[in-house]
């Protein structure tokens, strides 16, 4: 029997409606402003997509573009002048940043308050400790759609299939706070399948197209694929061979339609909560 598909764009779509709503309940509008250096195509897409959305909900949306030239100087002021702008509540940088930057330093640059990707050392850190903090948007959309399936994590073992800053690593600890056994798996893991396997709910963020096969899917287990791989001009793939997957996963996200939507669902709603906090009146329950 199929697999249920996760409805990310569905899930989205509602956590955006809410983004809406609570947004127009602070006494300031609020502001994002996204920084993007050179002109990478699906950066391009991607930064689009982040304006439209805040625009929809009832976000002031900035994007300031770089040339691919910027130097570090240059790129740094950008991000110090937005870090002074009373007006902007969330500062985002696109990645990734052309090779010549230290995408680090840019990120430092980044006030902890207005870090709505939740990257900087200080988001990371609350998130270690279990403090109250801004988080990564994708590991943040991810455990919404796994906290649809499934409220309680207490005694189920999650396994997560990459250690990147951006996913790995964050996601990884969203699952162990919400109790969960967690297995952190990379691409010096052995036996990764037999390692997949075990898991209750598989979270894949390795950007290796389909590198994940129906074998190393344990029956009935949740899946989250969180890989965006464009193998053809019109055709994206996850992480996962979804069409195999999909009959031995109990649930499965789809890409597209996953959790990519969510990212950017979660980059609103991280913002609007960053903007309640700077305007000192408590972030809109359906936000938390
Ligand atoms: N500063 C950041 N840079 C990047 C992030 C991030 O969270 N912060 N994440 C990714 C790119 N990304 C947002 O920036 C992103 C990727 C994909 C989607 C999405 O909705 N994808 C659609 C398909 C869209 C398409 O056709 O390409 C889907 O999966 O349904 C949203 C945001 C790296 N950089």
């Amino acid at each position: 029997m199929s697999g249920a598909l996760i409805d990310g764009k569905a899930a989205a779509a509602a956590l955006r409606a809410d983004v809406a709503e609570a947004a127009l309940t602070l006494p300031r509008k609020p502001g994002l402003a996204v920084v993007l250096v050179g002109d990478d195509a699906a950066s391009q897409v991607y930064v689009g997509s982040k304006e439209k959305a805040a625009g929809k909900a009832n976000i002031n949306g900035q994007v300031h573009r770089m040339p691919g030239s910027s130097t570090q100087a240059e790129v740094l002021a950008q991000v110090k002048a937005l870090a002074e702008d009373d007006a902007v509540d969330g500062i985002l940088v696109q990645l990734p940043l052309p090779g010549h930057l230290d995408a680090d330093e840019v990120i430092a640059t980044i006030p902890p308050e207005k870090d709505v990707d939740g990257l900087t050392e200080a988001s990371a850190g609350a998130l270690v400790l279990g403090r109250e903090g801004l988080t990564p948007c994708t590991p943040q959309g991810s455990m919404r759609l796994i906290r649809q399936v499934m409220p309680d994590l207490s005694g189920k073992h999650a396994v997560v299939v990459g250690r990147s800053i951006l996913v790995g690593k964050p996601l990884a600890l969203m699952l162990l706070a919400a109790n969960a056994t967690v297995t952190m798996a990379h691409s010096r893991t052995k036996d990764l399948g037999a390692v997949c396997r075990e898991a209750d709910i598989l979270c894949v963020a390795v950007g290796r197209p389909e590198m994940v096969t129906a074998d190393m899917v344990k029956p009935g287990a949740i899946v989250i694929d969180v890989g965006i791989n464009r193998v053809a001009e019109k055709k994206l793939v996850g992480d996962v061979a979804f069409e195999g997957a999909k009959e031995v996963a109990g649930h499965i996200t789809p890409v597209p339609g996953g959790v990519g939507p969510m990212t950017i669902a979660c980059l609103l709603a991280n913002t609007v909560a960053a903007s309640a906090r700077r305007q000192g009146v408590p972030v809109p329950e359906k936000l938390r």
